[in-house]
């Protein structure tokens, strides 16, 4: 069946394939063409409707001109209506319609309250009261935030003025030629210094950050932990960082590196790129006098590897943080996986009682215990109270910066707001600059081959919607380029190591374009990015923003252009009007243009199905490998499972065997106390201990007396017990045999407990008086 399968898959997919792909080049051409002759057509239709518009004026003209000789006769109303005046437009006549409609329902109403009686409301019946619109309000803290400016060509504040940081810091901003702070770390920098300071008398307010991407977060929260965690000198996590990817979390390390740099703060990383046991060794050290030791001051992680910890990692103690920060907070508080939120609360509270002080702060219950303070950061923060209440903020404190789009619907508001509106909601940078283009589906690739050329663009990220997508327009791209660009793709598919290298030669400037998914779209902080393509238009908003915040960081300019066919324009352009912007300009990239790269698409989409097919045909390969590798193993196992199952059902015969030959232990009458022979024999499995006894005296006996008799009940004793024994041996033997075989099946089967007569010393022990019994001895022994 999986041969047929694959044959099927084989033959039919293939042909398929190759069907599509003439196809798509065929149709591609085809339009191509199509459009070169549309476009003359059109003109000639152009020219035909400017002459009968023409002819129509020429027409009117001289009908008026008839009219204006005859004196009209009044005869009825309509006789007097002029020909212009018969045009009536659609216009009017809706309006007609409304005003209709709006006289209809005045009457109903009318006639509604007619029926009324006084402090009565007549139940169903039609109402044609406007609701009261619900009044959205928002808790003051959101509607009331303290404003950062995005302006970051025009600033102010020196780095060498701030000193509520401390000199080691300065230095160090200095030598990583940070002049200025930008006006996010401005505001949030002396505000978390100046909390910390009074947080012995008032426990400080949670703080969440709303400011454009690249405008510095990073560094407002880096600065003020690494300050605060210096004065503390037992190693404890007083600081948690948590980030919704890998490469962020490392992004967010290396800068809390870069600035403790020449302090005791230990910073680790942990996020599942190292094995388990490693990360473990990394935050926590047993020691015989205080058991478990934290190895690290500061913990940066993301979310689903900090519950693996919280279950796994003995000793992993959260109970002294001093900080709990959420960076990319919205992304981070969507992520339910793992319930990461409801592991932390009890792991960091220890107890319900805790727990319940940290909601309900009063003087008693913060004599016990504080809470971390909650430091939220994005550039997309959630407006919905509900989901920030997840975390149960305290007296939280919102810095946010506003739409200076000067035509935005959006309040600007520095004083008192009206509480209904979040002011600050999604801003980009003032540097970026933002346009579209419309082109259809299928001719995608040419024009934004034709804007990369013409822009002479380098340094540029491409985002689509899948990784395939990536993918293949990373082979397109290349093929159309040939070694004119670098082009590369970027993707969740390639090794950590290999992804991290592109990210880097892409920095560098070794690599001009990079095509990815939305897994780089957010955080990532790629130096002097020129240009974001959005391949495929963004479907949410968040998405948009966090693309294009990849260029126009830090103050620099950067350009965000939206690929988008025509059933997609109005869509996009609601969507930048929630963010307060206007609809954007658009890039027109010239057909003739595209025209004339007919020929080098065909090629390039040659290389393509080429490039496609020889994937295919390897993952074939390598699938019919596996299942190959399956198919043993499963025919293996079957083979193995009929044979284990085959050794269970001898082993269950052999030990029913054994318990047959009932241990000596369970005779209960005394062999010599039956006289007679015949029934001495059907006792046969029937020996005991104090068989065993009877037999030593009938030896004894025997011994003495020498009498027959005695010597009769003891051969006829030896004989059964041998013949057990032997039975016995002969089954442990077989059993021993099968078990060998049992464990190189299944290495977890149990040894058999193969029970028989157990005092058999006696006999081994007897030195028969004429060698009768020499034989057996031997047996036994
Ligand atoms: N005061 C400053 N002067 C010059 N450069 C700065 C300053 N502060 C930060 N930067 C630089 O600006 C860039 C963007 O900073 P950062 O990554 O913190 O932005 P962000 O606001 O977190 O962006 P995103 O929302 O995309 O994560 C970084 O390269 C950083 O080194």
């Amino acid at each position: 069946m999986d041969l047929f399968v694959v044959n099927r898959h084989d033959e039919d997919k293939q042909k398929d394939v190759e069907i599509n792909e003439e196809a798509n080049i065929q149709r591609v051409l085809k339009r191509i063409e199509k459009r070169k002759a549309a476009r003359s057509r059109q003109k000639e239709l152009e020219k035909k409707k400017q002459t009968a518009i023409a002819r129509t004026r020429e027409e009117r003209q001289r009908k008026r001109e008839r009219k204006a000789k005859i004196v009209p006769i009044p005869t009825g109303k309509d006789e007097f209506i002029d020909e212009n005046i018969k045009e009536t437009t659609a216009e009017e006549t809706v309006s007609k319609d409304h005003e209709s409609s709006r006289k209809t329902k005045t009457k109903k109403k009318a006639k509604l309250d007619s029926l009324k009686v006084e402090g009565f409301t007549v139940l169903g019946g039609e109402s044609f009261d406007r609701k009261a619109k619900v009044k959205r309000v928002l808790p003051k803290w959101l509607s009331n935030p303290t404003v950062i400016s995005v302006n970051l060509q025009d600033l102010r504040t020196k780095v060498s003025s701030m000193k509520v940081l401390d000199k080691d810091l300065r230095k160090k901003l200095k030598a990583n030629r940070v002049k200025y702070l930008f006006p996010v770390q401005a505001e949030v920098i002396p505000w978390l210094i100046q909390a910390d300071k009074h947080s012995n008398i008032i426990l400080p307010r949670d703080i969440c950050v709303s400011a454009p991407t690249g405008s510095g977060k990073t560094l407002a929260f880096v600065l003020p932990v690494i300050q605060a965690l210096k004065a503390y000198h037992l190693k404890r996590i007083r600081a948690l960082v948590i980030l919704p990817t890998q490469d962020l979390a490392l992004q967010v390390f290396q800068t809390f590196k870069r600035y403790a740099q020449g302090t005791h703060i230990d910073i680790s990383l942990i996020t599942g790129k190292n094995p388990f046991a490693m990360e473990q060794k990394q935050l926590v050290s047993e020691n015989e006098a205080f058991r478990y030791l934290s190895k690290t001051d500061i913990l940066v992680c993301t979310a689903g590897r900090l519950v693996d910890h919280l279950k796994e990692t003995k000793g992993f103690d959260l109970t002294h943080l001093k900080y709990l920060i959420i960076d990319e907070a919205d992304r981070v508080l969507d992520n339910v996986q793992n319930d990461w939120l409801y592991h932390l609360e009890r792991h960091m509270f220890k107890t319900e009682q805790n727990m319940q002080a940290a909601k309900i702060l009063n003087f008693f219950t913060l004599k016990n215990y504080r809470p971390p303070q909650k430091l939220l950061f994005s550039a997309t923060l959630s407006q919905d109270p509900e989901k920030l209440q997840k975390l149960s903020l305290f007296q939280p404190k919102l810095f946010t910066s506003i739409v200076e789009t000067g035509t935005s619907d959006l309040p600007i508001s520095h004083g008192e707001n009206t509480g209904d509106t979040f002011i600050g909601k999604y801003t980009t940078p003032k540097e970026l600059t933002e346009r579209y283009i419309e082109c259809s589906e299928d001719l995608k690739p040419l024009v934004l081959y034709e804007f990369i050329k013409q822009e002479k663009l380098t340094k540029t990220m491409i985002f689509t919607h899948s990784v395939e997508s990536a993918h293949r327009l990373a082979i397109l791209l290349q093929a159309l380029f040939k070694n004119k660009l670098k082009i590369e793709e970027v993707s969740s598919q390639l090794e950590g190591n290999r992804r991290n290298t592109l990210i880097g030669s892409f920095s560098k400037g070794n690599i001009d374009v990079i095509v990815c998914t939305d897994a780089l779209a957010r955080g990532m902080d790629l130096i002097d990015v020129q240009c974001v393509i959005s391949y495929t238009a963004p479907k949410y908003l968040k998405t948009y923003i966090h693309r294009a915040g990849r260029t126009a960081r830090a103050g620099e300019q950067g350009l965000a252009v939206t690929l988008l066919d025509k059933t997609r324009l109005n869509k996009f352009m609601n969507l930048l009007q929630q963010a307060g912007k206007n609809a954007l300009q658009e890039i027109k990239i010239s057909e003739e243009g595209l025209e004339s790269l007919g020929e080098q698409y065909r090629e390039a989409l040659g290389n393509l199905k080429k490039a496609v097919s020889k994937e295919e045909e390897e993952s074939l390969r390598k699938m019919k490998s596996a299942k190959g590798r399956g198919k043993k193993r499963k025919f293996k196992s079957a083979k193995t499972n009929r044979k284990k199952k085959k050794i269970e059902k001898q082993i269950r015969r052999l030990e029913r065997n054994a318990r047959q030959l009932k241990p000596i232990e369970e005779c209960e009458i005394p062999l010599t106390l039956i006289d007679n022979r015949k029934e001495r024999e059907r006792s046969l499995p029937a020996l005991s201990n104090e068989v065993m006894q009877q037999r030593i005296t009938l030896e004894k006996q025997w011994a003495h007396y020498k009498h027959k008799e005695h010597l009769a009940d003891l051969q006829m004793l030896d004989r059964i017990v041998y013949s057990q024994q032997k039975a016995l041996d002969e089954l442990r033997k077989e059993s021993e045999e099968l078990y060998q075989e049992a464990i190189q099946i299944d290495p977890t089967f149990l040894p058999l407990k193969m029970e028989g007569p157990a005092e058999t010393t006696a006999i081994k022990d007897y030195d028969s008086p004429d060698g009768v019994y020499d034989d057996i001895s031997k047996k036994w022994n």
